[in-house]
C-alpha cells in the first residue's frame, strides 16, 4: 500500500511498530532486545511454517521480486510477526517468504530495515539474529547501490569482496552494547567477512550464465541515508577506495559474521554516483526501483543458481 505525500511522491505510510520491550540499554540509550526475546520471534515463526531455512536472502530496494520466484511459499507479513520491525520504503514489501530455491530451503525478507527509517544498527539486523536461530546458516545480502568506480554501468552486478564501515568509524555499530556470547565473541574478526569460495562460485555462475560483461568485484561502503551524497563525499570515498556506495548491508553482514554465519554480498548498481558539479543529473530513488525492475528475470536466475551452488559447499 502506497501514499501520495505533498509532492505527489508515491510513499509508503509509516506504520506503528509494535511497544518496544525493555531488556538492557545498549549504551546509546537504546532499547535491546535479549536472547531471549529473538528466540521468541523464531520460535512464533516456526510455529507458522514448515519450512526450515537453510540460507537467508535478503532482498535489497527494488529486488523484492527475487522472492516471487520461491516454491512453497509461505509468506509472513512484519506486522503479524511479535516485536518486530516494518517497512516504510517503496520497494520494500514488508514481509518474510519462506520456501524453497529448487530444492534448498531459504527464507527471503521482501523489505529490510535501514538507519534512516529511525532503526537503530542493532534493530535494522535483528532479522539476521532471528535467522541464526531459525537455523540459517548462511546470508545473501543484496543491495541497490550508487556505482562509484568509473568503469562500472548502471544495471550491473557487484560481487562485493569487502566493505568499509563508515558508520563504525563514526562509532555507530549493531554490536554495541552488552554482548551475548550465544551469538558470539565480543571481539569479532572481519577479515573475511565475504565468503571466499562464495565469490569464487559467483564469478563461476557468472561466466556460465554469460554475465561476464555486467559483473564485477568491489568494495561496498554503507551511509546513513537518507540522503544521496554529496560530489565531495564522493570524491572522498573514491579516493579511499570504495566503489559502489550504499545505506545497508555493511550492519547485517557484521551481525552475521558475529553469529558464525557465512557470507555473500550482491550490489545492483542503480545510478551512476555523481562526481562532478557540472552534471545536470540527480540521485533518486525511482530510477533506483526501476533498475530493479529492469534487472528483476536476470537476477532472479543468478540468486537461483547461486543458492543451489551455495547449499553443496
Ligand atoms: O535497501 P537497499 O540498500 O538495497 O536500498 C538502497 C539504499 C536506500 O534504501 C535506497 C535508495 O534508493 O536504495
Ligand atoms: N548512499 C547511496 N545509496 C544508494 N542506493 C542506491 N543508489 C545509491 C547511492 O547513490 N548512494
Amino acid at each position: 500500500m502506497s501514499v501520495q505525500n505533498m509532492n505527489g511522491t508515491k510513499v509508503k505510510p509509516a506504520k506503528e511498530t509494535l511497544p518496544e520491550v525493555e531488556v538492557e540499554s545498549n549504551g546509546n540509550g537504546h532499547k535491546m532486545y535479549s536472547y531471549e526475546m529473538l528466540e521468541e520471534i523464531a520460535n512464533f515463526l516456526l510455529t507458522k511454517t514448515n519450512i526450515r531455512p537453510i540460507i537467508g536472502i535478503i532482498c535489497g530496494s527494488g529486488m523484492g521480486s527475487l522472492a516471487d520466484t520461491i516454491t512453497d511459499a509461505e509468506r509472513i507479513p512484519y506486522e503479524e510477526i511479535p516485536n518486530f520491525p516494518t517497512s516504510t520504503v517503496e520497494g520494500h514489501h514488508g514481509q518474510l517468504v519462506f520456501g524453497r530455491l529448487g530444492e534448498v530451503p531459504v527464507v527471503a525478507m521482501q523489505g529490510r530495515f535501514h538507519y534512516y527509517e529511525g532503526y537503530p544498527l542493532w534493530k535494522c539486523c535483528l532479522p539476521i539474529r532471528v535467522m541464526k536461530l531459525l537455523g540459517v546458516k548462511t546470508l545473501m545480502a543484496t543491495n541497490a547501490a550508487g556505482g562509484l568506480n568509473p568503469s562500472y554501468k548502471i544495471g550491473d552486478l557487484m560481487i562485493v569482496t569487502d566493505h568499509i564501515n563508515l558508520m563504525g568509524f563514526a562509532g555507530n555499530n549493531p554490536l554495541q552494547g552488552p554482548n551475548d556470547e550465544r551469538f558470539g565473541p565480543r571481539f569479532p574478526p572481519m577479515n573475511k567477512a565475504y565468503n571466499y569460495e562464495y565469490r569464487k562460485i559467483a564469478k563461476k555462475v557468472a561466466k556460465e550464465l554469460k554475465l561476464d560483461n555486467i559483473i564485477r568485484e568491489g568494495i561496498y561502503t554503507c551511509l546513513g541515508g537518507p540522503n544521496f551524497e554529496t560530489v565531495a563525499e564522493l570524491r572522498m570515498l573514491k579516493m579511499v577506495g570504495v566503489d559502489a556506495v550504499g545505506m545497508s548491508t555493511v550492519h547485517e553482514v557484521i551481525t552475521a559474521r558475529h553469529c558464525d554465519m557465512k557470507v555473500f554480498g550482491l550490489s545492483l548498481i542503480t545510478n551512476e554516483c555523481i562526481t562532478n558539479y557540472e552534471v545536470e543529473a540527480e540521485a533518486n530513488h525511482e530510477e533506483v526501483l526501476d533498475v530493479g525492475k529492469m534487472r528483476q528475470d536476470l537476477l532472479r536466475e543468478y540468486i537461483s543458481r547461486l543458492v543451489h551452488e551455495f547449499s553443496k559447499v
